[in-house]
């Protein structure tokens, strides 16, 4: 007679299934239960009204995950055609129009269940404060046309203001440091260095920096449970175009209807417009009384002379506090490493210096060249190049060059601390993303709880307990075993 497998029994059997069963539920409920929820994502929206243009950025972050780190993302950018809002003063209406194609594109972009939502920001920069200073009802009028317009959007409009040069600063600051994950982590920061069309700002964390020294330059953030006590400056009239308005005006002072500019390529020419030239806050009250209507502005291109013109522009004498960056303006010591943005970058781009960390010398050799490079020269090597920037890199490298040398005080060893960046992972660096974050309180000031174990880990935890459970109850069932080693009775 054949011998009955003992495990063959109706007990065993259920047992086992039962078992299975078991297992295979708990598992796919853990699995369920705790599996990221299918991403929805919630939206921002961002418009940096520049001196120079204006840029829109939708930012996008998992519904679920408002207070999380790192994981607001730059989805779209779209640049505004046109220029700057500050140049629709004669004409606000325009300012308005000019942000429309924009809008529509953000409709496209965020799903439209998200629209009524989603925040919609407007922060003016240098352009509008210069604007405000020259003529504060024109800016008022410039801000009612935008906001008419942005109201119109299906977005929850949140308003247009002028951002402090202080914000633009520290918000700059957070951007690159949030992007990078150091604040969450409380890594050592890195210092951000902004060069637009009409400002230029520092920041950056310093030891020795408490603000007592100055507190108008001290920002005090709590992120992640991490204090930071951040130092910061912006300097109005030191972006790229009013420094070279300022060096214009330097060099027109003694009042001829021409000009040689060291800091243009030789074979430049072109006449301009005094009025034109002293119509901003940044050098009006210097124009010469004699001045005529226009003047010949012509290049001669020489790195060493430009240098001593762009000198021309900063105060490096003035100082009442323990040290100075430049026009009496405190700056505690530099510390760490630097991500330098917007024309830092456009600049730098230009002359091949943006991938590694780049020697000074190397840098004051590339402008030597540059600037010694007959502009017909110069417009075959680059035909792709809009002549607007063509005809200002001499001038807007030498500028970068003592900025950061004279003004800000990066010697040959400091200078390589410098990264001149655009984006980091996929979002531009800029003071955009940080108002957002800061606005819609996505960054908390404690380090948010976190689970005891990442999800895969707790599902790993969860299956082997219960075969480890699964294991230990059969075992437990020995007794009813059935004995292999008893015989069959034959009766
Ligand atoms: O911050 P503010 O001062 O308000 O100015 P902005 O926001 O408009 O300034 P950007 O950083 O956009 O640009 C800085 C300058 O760089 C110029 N720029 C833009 N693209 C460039 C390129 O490819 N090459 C050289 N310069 C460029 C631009 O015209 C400005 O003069
Ligand atoms: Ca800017």
């Amino acid at each position: 007679m054949k011998e009955r497998n003992p495990w063959h029994t109706p007990l065993t059997i259920i047992i086992a299934v039962i078992g299975v069963i078991a297992i295979v539920a708990l598992v796919t409920i853990a699995v369920l239960q705790n599996k990221p929820l299918i991403p929805k994502y919630k939206y921002g929206i961002v418009l940096d009204a520049g001196s120079s243009h204006t840029a829109m950025y939708i930012y996008e972050w998992p519904a679920e995950k408002d207070n999380n780190t790192g994981r607001v993302e730059q989805t779209h950018c779209c640049k505004v055609s046109g220029s700057g809002i500050s140049d629709y003063a004669s004409d606000p209406k325009l300012a308005g129009e000019s942000l429309k194609a924009c809008m529509r594109d953000a409709e496209r972009f965020v799903p439209s269940e998200r629209h009524e939502e989603t925040p919609l920001y407007l922060g003016a920069t240098a352009g509008m404060r210069l604007l405000n200073i020259k003529d504060s009802a024109a800016s008022d009028r410039v801000f009612q046309a935008v906001s008419e317009s942005l109201q119109k959007s299906p977005f929850s409009f949140q308003g247009a203001r002028i951002l402090s040069g202080q914000e633009e600063g520290a918000f700059g600051w957070v951007t690159v440091n949030y992007l990078d994950d150091r604040l969450e982590q409380g890594l050592e920061t890195t210092g951000a260095l902004d060069l637009g069309g009409a400002s230029t700002q520092i920041s950056f964390i310093s030891d020795s920096f408490d603000g007592s020294e100055s507190p108008s330059n001290y920002v005090a953030f709590r992120l992640y449970g991490n204090d930071y006590n951040l130092y910061t400056h912006s300097f109005l009239c030191y972006g790229k175009d009013q420094a070279l308005r300022m060096a214009l005006a330097h060099q027109t002072q003694s009042g001829p209807g021409s000009i040689v500019d060291p800091c243009f390529n030789n074979g430049y020419s072109a006449v301009k417009n005094y009025s034109v030239l002293y119509e901003s806050p940044c050098v009006s009250g210097r124009k010469p009384s004699s001045a005529p209507q226009t003047f010949t502005h012509t290049g001669k291109g020489n790195f060493y002379e430009c240098q001593e013109v762009v000198k021309s522009i900063f105060n490096f004498t003035e100082c009442k506090y323990s040290q100075c960056s430049f026009n009496g303006i405190f700056q505690p010591t530099l510390q760490g490493t630097y991500g330098a943005f917007s024309a830092y970058y456009f600049v730098m781009k230009f002359l091949n210096l943006t991938d590694t960390s780049v020697p000074l010398q190397s840098v004051k050799e590339a402008l030597a060249r540059l600037c010694a490079t007959p502009f017909d020269t110069l417009k075959k090597q680059h035909p792709e190049v809009k002549l607007k920037f063509l005809n200002e890199y001499c001038f807007s490298g030498t500028y970068i060059f003592t900025l950061l040398t004279e003004g800000y005080n990066f010697t040959s060893r400091t200078f390589s601390d410098i990264k001149f960046i655009k984006k980091i992972k996929g979002s531009d660096a800029g003071w955009t993303l940080g108002y957002m974050l800061n606005l819609t309180n996505m960054i908390p000031a404690e380090a948010p709880d976190t689970p005891l174990l990442p999800h895969a880990g707790y599902v790993s935890v969860i299956t082997v307990i219960a075969l480890v459970l699964f294991v230990l109850f059969i075992l437990s069932l020995r007794p009813l075993w059935p004995r292999c080693s008893q015989k069959p009775q034959i009766v």
